[in-house]
């Protein structure tokens, strides 16, 4: 009988020298270096140095490199005047899809598919998706849009874009390790879609906006939007052990948890857990976090043995709940952190190109002719 790879689980179908996982451990590397001490040490701009580059940036070229993305944070009159004119209530990742395929338009490189186009057009990526996420917030909110600011780090720029105020360095700080918790993960299902998108030399915009339609869904990104609408429904920490349990006993799917290749703690949610914990213990305990807290207990005492444990769309949303960020707009911040990891998987992957064209085994009809629509039952 033919083996049949389900959700193409273990089909290595490349190299890469970007991102390592080892799920059993439940280690994350990049270029080697382990996840939590990029949180600890470097910067979302740094890492997105190093994924584009498969190198850690020299001072120089870390500086030059910064200079770049403030330079490109501005994006076109027009495409400010479209993002306005989208219906506030429409969904955001459905906003961001749609304003990151138009601003393909008014790249006079869009088209270009050479190595040098592909990450001019990276760099000028990284820099707007920040741009177009907080101005997508704006609009959903009823807001006016707010221009970027050279003059703020990455992180920073996008929080004083969103709600028009220039954060605490503590905040900034705070959303830039999100940003670089969340930034590249290996053949994740959206990095997969670009790259399929890639393989078939199509251009860098349709290769990302086909990874926000996959970063969209509630079985990835769109888990962190998930959880938090799950703490909604929970209401108050007394409610969480019972509602989790009767859950867990319908063998109903929780939200944030479970992972393809993680069969143990995402390193990720456990850096996560330690900052919302950190806010949680200086201005008193959310009911989120306790929620939090009572349903991860649960869950790994019941699941932990199949392998089950919190990921890192568990408690991203606390964070930015903590941030002043409402739930609405956590899938595309993932996004805004993700395109680095999108652009730096399609630049290493077009290098040895290969069109990814997996197959299906046919259990369909045979031998059958077509009948006449009048012959038909
Ligand atoms: C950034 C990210 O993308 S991280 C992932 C974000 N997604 C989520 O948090 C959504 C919830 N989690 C899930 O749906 C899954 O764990 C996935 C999609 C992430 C990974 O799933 P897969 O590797 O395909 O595992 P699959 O869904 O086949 O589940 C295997 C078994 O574990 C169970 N299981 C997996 N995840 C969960 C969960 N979250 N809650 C309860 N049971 C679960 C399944 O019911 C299944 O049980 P069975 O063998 O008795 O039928
Ligand atoms: O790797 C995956 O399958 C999902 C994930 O955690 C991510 O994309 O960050």
């Amino acid at each position: 009988m033919t083996e049949i790879a389900k959700g193409l689980e273990g089909v290595l179908f490349t190299e890469s020298k970007l991102t390592f996982i080892d799920g059993a451990q439940g280690i994350l590397t990049h270029l080697g270096i382990p996840i939590q001490e990029w949180a600890e040490n470097s910067t979302f701009e740094e890492l997105s140095f190093a994924l584009l580059h498969a190198k850690l940036p020299s001072a120089a070229e870390l500086a030059k490199f910064d200079a770049e993305l403030r330079a490109n944070r501005e994006i076109p009159a027009e495409l400010i005047k479209e993002i306005s004119s989208f219906p506030p209530a429409a969904n955001p990742m459905q906003m961001l899809r749609t304003a990151i395929s138009a601003l393909g338009l008014y790249d006079a490189q869009s088209e270009d598919t050479s190595e040098a186009a592909r990450y001019a057009i990276s760099v000028r990526l990284i820099a707007q998706f920040s741009t177009v996420s907080a101005a997508i917030a704006r609009v959903h909110n009823r807001q006016d849009i707010v221009a970027p600011r050279a003059d703020l780090t990455h992180a920073a720029n996008f929080l004083y874009m969103l709600s028009g105020k220039e954060p605490s360095a503590e905040q900034a700080k705070l959303f830039d390790i999100a940003l670089v918790l969340h930034a590249d993960h290996g053949m994740n299902a959206s990095t997969f879609t670009a790259i399929a998108t890639s393989s078939t030399l199509s251009d860098m915009y349709s290769c990302v906006v086909s990874a926000i339609g996959a970063l969209k869904g509630p079985l990835h990104g769109g888990a962190n939007e998930a959880v938090m609408d799950m703490l909604d429904e929970v209401g108050t920490p007394d409610k969480a052990a019972d509602y989790i349990t009767k859950k867990l006993d319908n063998k109903e799917k929780i939200m944030g948890v479970g992972h393809r290749v993680y069969k143990n703690f995402d390193p990720r949610s456990r850096v996560l857990r330690d900052y919302a914990e950190h806010v949680a213990n200086k201005e008193g305990k959310s009911n989120y976090y306790q929620i939090l807290e009572t349903i991860e207990k649960i869950v790994v005492d019941r699941m932990g043995s199949r392998g089950i444990y919190p990921n890192v769309d568990f408690y991203s949303g606390t964070v930015y709940s903590d941030l002043g960020i409402s739930k609405e707009f956590f899938t595309t911040i993932f996004a805004l952190a993700r395109v680095s990891g999108w652009c730096a998987s399609v630049i290493e992957y077009t290098r040895d190109n290969r069109l990814l064209r997996p197959d299906a085994v046919y259990t369909g009809a045979t031998d059958q002719h077509y009948v006449e629509l009048k012959d038909r039952q």
